[in-house]
């Protein structure tokens, strides 16, 4: 049977079996509560700190105090001839500025990397022309104060006169990076402290560098606030109960698009599932499909889900030949809310407080060791062509084979992909999730690494333990300073590559390390080399 709850513009439609998940919610008077901002929702471990997280509740509200400011800085900058917008931050603080970005097609760049060769790309922009705004709530993330400091000694360097009309700065009140804005003269919009990363869409994290970019955001604001009046519904009316529900029955979530207006929320939703519910061995894990296109790689236990732009349940795609387990539909600034109130929902019958990250410090921790003392020396199993391998294995075949046995050996097993990459020029690296999935019968990952480390990096180490690991390195001869630091960003980038292996290695997971002494020909070789492994 299919349900849809259509209301406030957004409809959500589930073949799924959603009725204990309805009634379990709606007896706790759920919707309800949390309409009101009620912290006690997810048991007495988590109420302070869900008091000081329910802020994005309201946000569709609170936020519009920033329009005018964000006129004003739009009209200085068209004055100063700034035009390009560059935005570096990492996880909540530029996920949702780069979906809007993609799906209104602006000038945005969202540098969310210390892989030197994409940060030597970025530093190299018409600098005169660009506004950089530096957004982190903690104000203290590493990748985000490495490329800051990369960012002003790169103006510096070209000359230009003042150098803080360059840079606007979203952070939380009090943070260190309030201070360092200050202290360099930036525009500093302060963010607000009752909302945690990824439930930050429509504050000013997610919404000050899309409106520099062009974005009309009280049209976000618009579309959140229409549905924002039907999170108490009743069942039936209620799309996120509906969607919270559906999540509860499974603990794998593929997200599609369906190509009807919005492009890349998947990653978007990718984070906020993952590091909300993947923690005390549980959780679900969002698997993002690329395209509409690849939305056939269903793998058995894993929820089907497709989200798009139009307000009803859309296109399915060119080869969909099932409906879909799950479908979203309705405009951007309504998905946001939506997802945040379902996944806070979800969050409750699954005993998870979804507003914590408990296991992304491990990595963080291991990184800022390794740089300080070194990494422990690693001897290679093996060498072919471009790709150097670390692990168990002799060769890349019998290395990506058992890897793909284990998972799928393991009861909820997965293989997770993490390529720590230029994501634009080493980009084909993205198709070994596709190719790998096309000969596993388990749900495949992928994500670029350092920036996965603040989304499903949570789920690796804090949710169920299944996942198999293929770790993707590579060599370039390009390196940036780290301006003020005893290291560069390629130093960076690895010791996070081996602080994250370390900790998942700790925790015994299985991990394969494959290193290109070569980007571009390593990729295509391992691409060959899955390719090859799908002949009969
Ligand atoms: O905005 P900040 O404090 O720089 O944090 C960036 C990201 O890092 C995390 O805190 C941890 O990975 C995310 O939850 C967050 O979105």
């Amino acid at each position: 049977m299919t349900r849809m709850d259509a209301a406030g513009g957004l409809a959500a439609t589930t073949t799924l079996d959603v009725t204990t998940a309805i009634d379990m919610l709606w007896d706790l008077d759920a919707p309800r509560r949390l309409a009101a901002a009620d912290a006690t929702l997810w048991g007495a471990d988590a109420t302070d700190l869900a008091r000081t997280r329910l802020g994005w509740i309201t946000t569709h509200t609170t936020s519009r105090e920033f329009l005018p400011k964000i006129a004003q800085i739009r009209e200085s900058m068209r004055d100063k001839g700034l035009r390009n917008v560059i935005l570096a931050g990492m996880g909540g603080s530029s996920l949702a500025p780069e979906v809007i970005g993609k799906t209104l097609d602006l000038p945005l760049h969202i540098v969310d990397t210390t892989d030197p060769v994409a940060v030597a790309g970025a530093l190299s922009s018409d600098l005169d022309s660009t506004v950089v705004v530096v957004s982190s709530k903690s104000g203290s993330t590493i990748e985000t104060e490495s490329l800051r400091r990369a960012f002003v000694q790169a103006f510096t360097d070209a000359g230009v006169k003042n150098v803080g009309d360059h840079f606007v700065i979203v952070t939380d009140p009090g943070s260190p990076l309030e201070q360092l804005g200050k202290a360099m003269s930036a525009t500093v919009i302060p963010a607000d402290p009752n909302v945690g990363g990824r439930y930050s869409a429509l504050t000013a994290f997610g919404l000050v560098p899309a409106a520099l970019a062009g974005a009309d955001i009280a049209e976000l604001l618009d579309e959140a606030d229409d549905f924002a009046a039907t999170i108490g519904n009743e069942p039936g009316d209620n799309p996120a109960l509906l969607l919270a529900a559906a999540l509860t029955t499974g603990d794998t979530l593929s997200i599609g698009g369906d190509g009807s207006g919005i492009v890349g929320l998947g990653d978007w939703i990718e984070q906020l599932v993952a590091e909300s519910t993947g923690k005390n061995g549980t959780g679900i894990l969002p698997v993002v499909i690329e395209t509409s296109d690849a939305f056939g790689h269903t793998t058995p236990g894993a929820i089907d889900a497709v989200v798009g732009g139009s307000g009803m349940p859309g296109r399915l795609g060119s080869i969909a030949t099932t409906p879909p387990q799950l479908t979203v539909n309705g405009p951007l600034g309504a998905q946001f809310l939506c997802w945040e109130v379902a996944v806070a929902l979800a969050s409750i019958p699954l005993g998870v407080n979804p507003f914590d990250q408990p296991n992304v410090a491990e990595s963080k921790d291991n990184t800022a060791t390794i740089l300080a003392d070194g990494a422990p020396d690693e001897e290679p199993s093996f060498v072919d062509g471009p790709i150097t391998g670390y692990g168990e294995a002799d060769t890349l075949t019998d290395a990506l084979r058992g890897l793909l046995d284990t998972a799928t050996a393991t009861d909820g097993g997965y293989v997770a992909v993490m390529a720590y990459l230029d994501p634009h020029s080493d980009g084909a690296v993205a198709d070994v999730r596709r190719a790998l999935a096309d000969i596993a019968n388990v749900p495949v990952t992928f994500g670029w690494g350092p920036r996965f480390l603040h989304s499903t990096g949570q789920f690796h180490k804090g949710g169920r333990p299944t996942g198999a690991f293929l770790q993707i390195t590579g060599h370039t001869d390009r390196n940036c300073e780290v301006p003020g630091r005893p290291y560069g960003f390629a130093e960076l980038e690895a010791a996070q590559a081996a602080g994250d292996r370390d900790a998942l290695r700790r925790r015994g997971r299985p991990l394969v390390r494959l290193h290109l002494t070569e980007r571009s020909d390593g990729a295509a070789a391992l691409l060959a080399a899955i390719k090859e492994m799908a002949r009969p």
